[in-house]
């Protein structure tokens, strides 16, 4: 085990871990990684190529660390990797380093969780980021724990939100200018989204950006404006119980200084109850870094109604469009729809769908960027008492794409989405709110739409919208994707199998079973002159849970919890 760093040596505050100008270069440095998303951008791409589309055949694993115990459930976390140490986050609220070349666990921390915790989902956790000494993570009783990356031991610990009025957290933070910033779980219980600042060394809050109009922000304790305009797309107070959950974290682009954050579905989901557009959810916000103000919004679904959380990552990147430089950033988002904007000022460049059917909207206006709703889409109101018109709709709530990433290659150009084909019955169902219950009005079976997949790996060309190739597979996908100068595209699925394809034209390469779904996110880095690859096993998430007649069809598939590591056998 290292030896603790006790004094700050460093003279950016960093106390002998890695500093903010490391964190923000981790997309070009490539024997460690650094953040989720591996990069401030979070485009999932390394340019690293000794494992390639020629070597990849002898890529074997070198060990697989098992989380232990009896929490044995989704295992959505992406390592990070940082001086010889690999730490993950595990189901239940759980941050383990291991010795990154051997396997060796060097400690392992737990969350006392309170009873009546209440994630939606499953108890997942996606990932952890790192800061000089400190290692920190969301916990499901929506608190952020800062430890001491060499021995485990709690630094901070903060409340982000009140567990007992259903607000938990499964999102990993990201690190800017030495905050620590975070967003929260809970539209299913009518919260309201946030995101939160905080500064790293201390967990005290620098500032707190509410996502629903009516709300107040705050920044270093001093009131600092009403999110949106009070009242102008909600009715009544609605707004005060308005979900819109920023669930997934977010993304930041140092050039802006602008951080993208998504939000999640209105509450309830029945959509009757609130007239309106319901700023801002199933929304992209970006907010100023500096002041937690919002620069822009794009709402992908205004008035949503089908439950498509707009949470999904908006990734930044740059291309030439029509002979111009433009600045862009795309999201796939759940409604099924693949969204390009200029992520300087937010404006509309396209929309695409990527998913086989979409039976709310029939496309995007190109010009406005709002959906053209279907006149028969949207589940009916409650008659009285009675459940409302029953529809069929899809994609279906968990959506086109869910929670896991997308990745970005610099090579090809294309972004690598993690996608499903399945669709809904969906209806209403009369709802009030009461603090800490589920607040939703809504009833919905999951149903297959294709007789040979649900998930589809789809490569996009974001000047286009076209889908360059894709890969079909049986059950849906629900872990992230990495994309390397190998020319590789790596993801998992839940037959247990991490993946690898040929970037430019799908075909697949390699592939290892890995004992339980794959639902994490790879990663790769290089050490001593050899490239590892890493992946989490451990199948959960929600498609066990609310996955209707998809997830009896995939009910045998084993729960697990390791962390794999591979790299290319020599001889
Ligand atoms: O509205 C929310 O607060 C919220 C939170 C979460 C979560 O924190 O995991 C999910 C969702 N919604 C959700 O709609 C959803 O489909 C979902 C899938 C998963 C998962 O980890 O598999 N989490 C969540």
């Amino acid at each position: 085990m290292g030896v603790p760093a006790m004094a700050d040596n460093h003279a950016d505050g960093s106390a002998g871990g890695p500093s903010m100008a490391e964190l923000m270069n981790d997309a070009n440095s490539t024997g460690d990684v650094l953040s989720y998303g591996m990069g401030p951008w979070q485009q999932r791409y390394s340019a690293l190529n000794k494992v390639n589309t020629q070597t990849v055949r002898r890529l074997v694993p070198v060990y697989a660390a098992s989380l232990g115990g009896e929490k044995q459930r989704g295992q959505e976390s992406q390592p990070i990797v940082y001086d010889g140490t690999i730490y993950v986050t595990g189901s239940y609220s759980r941050l383990f380093a291991f010795d990154a070349k051997t396997g060796e666990k060097k400690w392992e921390y737990n969350a006392r969780l309170p009873d009546g915790i209440m994630p939606c989902c499953d108890v997942v956790n996606r990932g952890a980021a790192i800061h000089g000494d400190k290692i920190i993570f969301a916990t499901l009783d929506a608190h952020l724990v800062a430890l001491n990356r060499n021995t485990g031991k709690v630094i901070w610990n903060k409340e982000v939100g009140d567990y007992k009025a259903g607000y938990s957290a499964t999102a990993a933070p990201i690190i800017v200018k030495d905050m620590v910033i975070t967003g929260n779980s809970g539209g299913e219980f009518g919260i309201v989204g946030a995101v939160q600042a905080r500064d790293v060394n201390t967990g005290e809050l620098i500032w707190n950006r509410p996502t629903i109009e009516g709300h107040m922000g705050s920044l270093r304790g001093q009131d600092n404006g009403i999110t949106g305009k009070t009242n102008a797309t909600w009715e009544g107070d609605l707004w005060k119980t308005g979900g819109g959950a920023t669930w997934l974290g977010g993304t930041y682009d140092p050039g802006t200084n602008l951080l993208y954050f998504g939000t999640g579905n209105p509450a309830p989901w029945n959509s009757h109850l609130r007239p309106g557009d319901n700023l801002y959810t199933s929304s992209t916000l970006a907010i100023d870094a500096d002041t937690g103000k919002i620069k822009w919004h794009y709402q992908t679904t205004p008035h949503d109604g089908w439950d498509f959380d707009g949470v999904n990552e908006f990734i930044p990147f740059d291309a030439k469009i029509g002979g111009k430089d433009m600045k862009l950033g795309a999201k796939a988002d759940r409604n099924g729809y693949f969204y390009v904007l200029d992520r300087t000022n937010g404006k509309f460049i396209g929309a695409h769908k990527f998913v086989m059917q979409t039976t709310w909207a029939d496309g995007i206006d190109q010009k406005t960027g709002r959906p053209n709703f279907t006149k028969d889409g949207r589940p009916g109101a409650p008659d009285g008492a009675d459940k409302g018109k029953v529809v069929f709709s899809s994609p279906s709530f968990l959506g086109g794409k869910n929670w896991m990433p997308m990745a970005y290659s610099q090579d090809t150009g294309l972004f690598y989405v993690p996608s499903n084909d399945w669709g809904m019955d969906i209806w209403n169902e009369p709802i009030a709110y009461k603090k800490g219950a589920a607040y939703l009005g809504a009833g919905f079976t999951i149903k297959p739409i294709a007789d040979d997949h649900i998930g589809a790996l789809r490569a996009m060309n974001p000047k286009t919208g076209k889908i360059v190739w894709e890969y079909k597979n049986p059950a849906p996908l629900w872990g992230g994707v990495l994309s390397t100068g190998g020319n590789l595209v790596f993801t998992g699925t839940p037959e247990g199998y991490l993946k690898a394809f040929d970037a430019k034209t799908g075909q697949e390469l390699w592939k290892f079973n890995t004992g339980s779904g794959v639902v994490g996110s790879p990663i790769t880095w290089e050490d001593g002159g050899e490239q590892y690859v890493a992946v989490m096993s451990g199948w959960g998430g929600a498609v066990p849970l609310w996955g209707g007649e998809v997830a009896k069809t995939f009910k045998d598939i084993s729960q697990g919890g390791s962390l794999w590591v591979f790299k290319l056998y020599n001889q």
